[in-house]
């Protein structure tokens, strides 16, 4: 009650129009005007066909754009620019990123009640201007987080975990199929954790069983033949901090035997040594496959389950999160665009609709990568109109040979030298094509201090 008390006053002076089709929709929106105490007049679309100029300041519509695109042109035609404010009803939140030609102020998902409408309508004619119809959200310093991509029931619970564990130092499972967002989930936790020690990547898959025990405990000098110096292990690099153990469901058993003992004491002895060492560390794992089975297939040691298992959160797979999947996109194309100074390609409901309905297996790093492809024009992933091809052979040419310099330079982060040897060019003629497709700037610095940095 005492947020409608402090928001009436100010909404009494608002006059609302409604050209609303959708009965349950009406009702809700005139209980909410009549809270607000908002001046409020009903017109159906015909009406409002009828009338030289829009009635009111603010005008809330349920329509198509089909039947909206209607009533704009109606009062251009009448050489009128319409000045109100339309607010527009949808059905489902990702009509929101349809970009189209009709001034729309701001899209609202139908709200479930009228307290709820009260509260849209306050914040959206408070904040004016809040969404123009064609322009992508500007989301540089979103964190992967925000409130703007989660938006799906799944997602939200794995995010309500992950804020209630991040500044518990509890040991913790991170569960998701690839491509998911585990590994952006611990990097989150460990940043949000208030340590002040490393996030210290150990790749379970990726690392020898024969080099686990160097990797991880360290080695002292003359421990084998080829270990010269005294080097520490990830667990005394994670101390004060996370270590993350990536994919721990493919680390070998006895590899599980030792890493238990080590969990067990935090602490171990470095290869070739004799003294053990302690270290403070919270342990974030991850797996695509529930400790639990594997266990259950002798694949995994329980106690190390139980050890690991303080906590788990299941990062669900993009087809399970419908919802975010345009936000989130929407997001990448920007970011994308940003980052290369191309344009932000334009979303239409046929995109929309391929997009939702991908079985997305690589999940969001499959989005980000379609993403990055749609934004420098390669393979089109959506029909993208108004993006026809270039006319002649030879811009196609030109704008292909762009893309795939954009891309080598991406995957080698900006390194010019390794960028040149991966293209099979000179470096002095990357550099040539690079200032002819205005990329110079684009990829920082391209000095041979870096070139050799990335050696
Ligand atoms: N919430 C998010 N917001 C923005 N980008 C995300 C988000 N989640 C994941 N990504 C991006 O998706 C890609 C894959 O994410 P990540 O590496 O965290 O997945 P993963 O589950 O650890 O994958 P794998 O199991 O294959 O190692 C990364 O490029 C990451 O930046």
């Amino acid at each position: 009650m005492n947020f409608i008390h402090f928001i009436v006053p100010w909404l009494q002076m608002t006059e609302l129009t409604l050209c609303i089709e959708s009965p349950e929709l009406k009702s809700r929106l005139r209980a909410a005007a009549l809270l607000m105490q908002a001046s409020v007049h009903e017109l159906s679309l015909i009406d409002l066909l009828g009338k030289r100029s829009l009635p009111a300041h603010w005008l809330l519509v349920d329509q198509g754009l089909e039947q909206l695109g209607d009533l704009i042109e109606h009062f251009k035609a009448q050489g009128r620019k319409p000045e109100t404010q339309i607010i527009r009803f949808i059905e489902k939140p990702w009509q929101e990123y349809v970009y189209h030609d009709i001034p729309i102020f701001a899209s609202i998902v139908h709200p479930a009640n009228p307290l709820a409408a009260v509260h849209v309508l306050e914040k959206l004619i408070r904040t004016k201007p809040f969404r123009s119809g064609k322009k992508p959200l500007p989301n540089s310093n979103l964190g992967p987080y925000s409130d703007e991509f989660v938006r799906s029931q799944p997602m939200r619970h794995a995010v309500s975990q992950l804020q209630r564990l991040k500044q518990l130092p509890i040991d913790t499972v991170l569960l998701g199929p690839t491509g998911a967002g585990k590994d952006t989930a611990a990097r989150w936790l460990h940043a949000h954790s208030g340590v002040k020690g490393e996030f210290v990547h150990v790749n379970c898959a990726a690392l020898p069983e024969q080099l686990f025990e160097a990797e991880v405990f360290g080695v002292m000098a003359g421990a084998f033949t080829g270990a010269q110096k005294d080097r520490p292990g990830k667990l005394e690099l994670a101390h004060n901090g996370t270590l993350y153990l990536d994919e721990i469901d493919s680390l070998p058993l006895s590899c599980q035997a030792k890493l238990l003992n080590a969990l067990q004491y935090r602490g171990a002895i470095r290869l070739g040594g004799h003294v053990f060492y302690n270290s403070v560390f919270r342990v974030i794992a991850s797996t695509k496959t529930k400790l639990e089975t594997l266990v259950e297939q002798n694949r995994f040691r329980e106690d190390l389950h139980f050890r690991l298992s303080v906590s788990q959160v299941r990062i669900p797979a993009l087809a399970e999160r419908l919802e975010d999947i345009i936000p989130l996109y929407c997001h990448f194309l920007n970011d994308v665009a940003a980052q290369f100074k191309l344009e932000v390609p334009k979303l239409d409901l046929e995109d929309t609709d391929e997009l939702l309905s991908r079985p997305w297996p690589g999940n969001v790093r499959e989005l980000h990568a379609f993403a990055q492809r749609h934004v420098m024009g390669l393979g089109e992933p959506c029909t993208v109109p108004g993006s026809e091809a270039p006319a002649g052979l030879k811009q196609r040419l030109l704008a292909f040979e762009k893309a795939v310099l954009i891309q080598t330079l991406h995957a080698h982060r900006g390194c010019a030298r390794l960028a040149s040897e991966s293209l099979g060019i000179p470096l002095h003629s990357l550099y040539y094509r690079m200032k002819r497709f205005d990329l110079l700037e684009k990829n920082g610095n391209h000095s041979d201090d870096k070139a050799t940095q990335c050696s």
